[in-house]
């Protein structure tokens, strides 16, 4: 599993119908060129359009203006290309873990029994190996995720998407996990674009950030950052999150985002 592939966006803009006639602008001329291989952390305040732009990488809706590139492929709807991991995990509660993750690929007529290997491998990259049989309720919220995370990955998709994806789990569980993306992310070379509204996580995790105020959404910064590349180096996270760096990095965003942040 090591493809990865270069997205554009360009010039991006979304309206949306209101029900008593005209419309909102939720996204207003988004451009992004995210190389192969990078870790972007789309980070912003609640309504500021964050998941309508996830969406729209991920195909799920049509932009009003603009275009989105998965390399030299435009968007025009959702793709084996890209992954999609949720807040919520819905995986589907009468199959098993491994039947969850290979559900996808069956619906490709990919035969049975590379179905199943290549559901084993996913889910020992997400760190359940030997955990196939288990059904979805012995599973914590944080292994539910994992299952979620390993069947984005299990099609090799060129980019992974993730919207909040550990917006729902408890602290501890959630600091786990962010580790496990980044092993993922090192151990992948996938592309991943990760949406969050936790200053901390986007910090943490990103090799870049992308701040979006709005609405109508617009980019306000577009940086790159260093920890998630020093937690890989240096193992591990809580070191680096208390830092005079870091916290120092966290005080400035802090005054972006809900200062000044407004386009
Ligand atoms: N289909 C739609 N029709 C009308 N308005 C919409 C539609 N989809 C999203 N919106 C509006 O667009 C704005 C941005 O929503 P979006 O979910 O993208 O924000 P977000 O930054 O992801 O927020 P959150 O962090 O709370 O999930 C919101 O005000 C929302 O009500």
């Amino acid at each position: 599993m090591t493809v990865s592939m270069k997205l554009t966006i360009f010039r991006l803009g979304m309206r949306f119908p209101l029900p008593h006639g005209g419309e909102v602008e939720v996204l207003r001329d988004v451009n992004l060129d995210v190389p192969a291989g990078e870790l972007v952390l789309l980070l912003g305040a609640s309504g500021c359009g964050k998941s309508t732009l996830l969406n729209a990488i991920a195909g799920f809706t049509t932009p009003t203006e603009g275009e989105v590139w998965v390399d030299k492929r435009r968007v025009t709807g959702p793709g084996a290309d890209r992954g999609v991991v949720l807040q919520t995990d819905a995986l589907y509660p009468w199959l098993n873990a491994r039947d969850n993750v290979a559900f996808g690929l069956r619906l490709r007529s990919i035969a049975q029994t590379e179905r199943t290997v290549r559901a084993e491998e996913a889910l020992a990259l997400v760190g359940l190996a030997g955990k196939g049989d288990h059904a979805t309720w012995q599973l914590s919220g944080g292994q539910r995720q994992r299952v979620s995370l390993a069947r984005a990955l299990v099609a090799d998709p060129d980019i992974l998407l993730m919207d909040e994806p550990l917006g729902a789990l408890d602290a501890l569980t959630r600091e786990q996990m962010q580790d496990l993306v980044l092993e993922v992310w090192q151990r992948t070379g996938k592309t991943i674009v990760f949406v969050t509204h936790s200053l901390d996580e986007a910090l943490y995790l990103g090799t870049r950030l992308v701040v979006l105020a709005g609405p109508p959404g617009q980019i306000v910064l577009d940086e790159p950052l260093p920890f998630a590349r020093r937690a890989l180096r240096e193992g591990g996270g809580a070191k680096i999150k208390s830092a005079p760096d870091f916290a120092a990095a966290r005080e400035r965003l802090r005054g972006v985002i809900f200062a000044g942040a407004q386009p």
